[in-house]
């Protein structure tokens, strides 16, 4: 398995079965924003509600093949093990699929996710124990708190600024390196750190 990040924005992503476990799903693809159909005659009240409020596309059908023509990627979430078989059939072999009862004839998994603004921490464990990666991601979720998020934001603006008016890459990336360090992340404003480390730079000969 290859751990990577996906834009999935607006692309068109199915997911067949309307269950907790295809809500579950659901709910992860439309906060990176996919443009998601649900195929299954019927739907916890969540999906519904998503669906009356135009956040998802319900097709109220039991399963045909055509259902995922043109999906970038499909998550096959029914309570019937042929029917998630018969999606996995279907699918062509560029298709990204995901059978939530199937995790050998996935091509990928859904993993475990702290989300921080721009921080994403995953955690897999190639389908041996989810609930395992579920205790690890709570155990991160305390690690890495809320402030991650503005922090990272602050880092993005300094990078772009430091690549902007620092020439010498040396320079660059002792200050990349600083600015990511505990200590400076707990001492104070970072924007005056920041100043302070530049105008140190500049000094120098
Ligand atoms: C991480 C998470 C993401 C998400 O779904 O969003 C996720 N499962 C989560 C929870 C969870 N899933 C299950 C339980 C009940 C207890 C248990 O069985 O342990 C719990 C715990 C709970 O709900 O508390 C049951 C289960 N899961 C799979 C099977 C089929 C099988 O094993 O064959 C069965 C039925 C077994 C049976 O029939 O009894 C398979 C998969 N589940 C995966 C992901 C993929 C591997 C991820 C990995 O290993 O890292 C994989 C392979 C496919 C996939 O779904 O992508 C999410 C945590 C979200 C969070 O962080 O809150
Ligand atoms: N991967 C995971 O994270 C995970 C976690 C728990 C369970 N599971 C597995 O996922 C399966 C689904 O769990 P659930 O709790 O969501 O089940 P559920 O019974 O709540 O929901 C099943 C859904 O599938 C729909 N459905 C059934 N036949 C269909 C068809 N032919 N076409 C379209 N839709 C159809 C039903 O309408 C229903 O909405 C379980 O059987 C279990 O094996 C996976």
């Amino acid at each position: 398995m290859y751990p990577v990040m996906l834009q999935i924005a607006n692309k068109p992503v199915v997911v067949v079965g309307g269950g907790d476990v295809a809500e579950r799903k659901v709910v992860g693809l439309l906060e990176a924003n996919a443009a998601v159909t649900v195929v299954s005659p019927a739907v916890t009240k969540a999906l519904k509600e998503l669906a009356e409020n135009g956040k998802i596309h319900w097709k109220e059908k039991l399963f045909s093949a055509d259902d995922i023509d043109g999906a970038f990627l499909v998550i096959a979430a029914t309570n019937d093990r042929h029917v998630n078989e018969t999606v996995a059939q279907v699918a062509k072999p560029h298709q990204l699929i995901n059978i939530v009862d199937d995790p050998e004839r996935s091509n990928f998994h859904v993993p475990s996710v702290v989300r921080r603004g721009k921080l994403t921490i995953s955690v897999s464990t190639n389908g041996a124990s989810p609930t395992l990666a579920k205790q690890i991601r709570n155990e991160i979720a305390n690690i890495y708190d809320e402030e991650y998020e503005r922090y990272v934001d602050f880092l993005l603006a300094c990078r772009r600024y430091i690549l902007q008016h620092i020439d010498d890459a040396s320079i660059r990336r002792s200050i990349f390196q600083t600015i990511a360090t505990e200590s400076f992340r707990k001492n104070g404003t970072w924007e005056e750190q920041l100043r302070e480390l530049i105008a140190r730079y500049k000094k120098q000969p």
